[in-house]
């Protein structure tokens, strides 16, 4: 089995303009230690308008937090009002980018062919996806949660080549636990991220799927990530709410400890 460096992502959302992500970013670095680096991939999410900001401040201080946007256009460039593409985000340095978040799946509508064309485009710019996956509360009341979320997996990867999917990072995401503070249990989150690695095994080989990271979100915080981290499975978190707080966030990166 591979050794996967554990990536804790903060996924800021609609939250903080570009003078604030200034001061949080410099928090974050401040507090941050070579020590934490070595163990964990640390990533913050800012939203667009952000990242030119941050990519000054990461770039002339050579920080090692990582960044990424939010969304991607699944198109090159032309006529697409209020889209920004994959181009642009490489321009500026961008390492990740989350696909297919519940919120962009709930409020803009965005199904598996568009995560899929989103993947590829991602790809296709030298971006590394966070393909979010994840149940509504209703198909984790019929128990339906694992056969839903690799469904998921499957229709944002189709066509999507080994050489390419074995850097993806996928976020289990339980749409019932983000922003609610009601955090899935250690084996929901494990029961969900084992079968998206027996998934990628299937679909690409063992080799791959021991590769890749998987993560799980849906209100992390310093005092429940340890025991999601110790699943076999979940190599990381993309936490929401508590990312805005420069404090906690550091303790999530510092799961190790809490
Ligand atoms: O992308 C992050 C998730 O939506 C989790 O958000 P949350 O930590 O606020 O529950």
């Amino acid at each position: 089995m591979t050794a996967r460096t554990p990536l804790m992502a903060g996924n800021w959302k609609m939250n903080l303009n570009h003078l604030e992500a200034i001061a949080h970013v410099q928090k974050l670095a401040f507090a941050l230690t070579d020590k934490d680096y070595d163990a964990v991939e640390v990533a913050v999410l800012p939203p667009f308008t952000d990242l030119r900001s941050v990519q000054t401040l990461v770039d002339g201080d050579k920080l090692k937090i990582k960044y990424g946007a939010q969304d991607v256009s699944a198109q090159d460039s032309g006529a697409y009002t209020g889209e920004i593409s994959g181009a642009m985000l490489t321009k500026l340095k961008c390492t990740y980018v989350a696909i297919g978040h519940s919120e962009r799946r709930q409020y803009h509508g965005e199904n598996e062919e568009i995560c899929n064309a989103k993947v590829k485009a991602a790809y296709k710019h030298g971006l590394t996806p966070i393909l979010c996956v994840g149940e509504g509360l209703d198909v984790r009341k019929a128990g339906n949660q694992v056969a839903h979320t690799l469904a998921q997996v499957d229709g944002a990867l189709k066509d999507v080549p080994a050489e390419q999917a074995e850097s993806i990072v996928i976020a289990y995401e339980p749409v019932w636990a983000i922003g609610t503070g009601e955090v899935a249990t250690p084996e929901d989150a494990q029961e969900v991220c084992g079968a998206i690695r027996g998934r990628l095994a299937e679909l690409y080989s063992q080799e791959l799927a021991d590769k890749v990271r998987i993560q799980y979100g849906g209100s992390v915080k310093s005092g429940n990530v340890a025991a999601i981290m110790a699943q076999p499975d979940v190599d990381g978190a993309l936490v929401g709410g508590a990312a805005l707080d420069a404090e906690e966030f550091v303790k999530i990166v510092r799961f190790r400890d809490q």
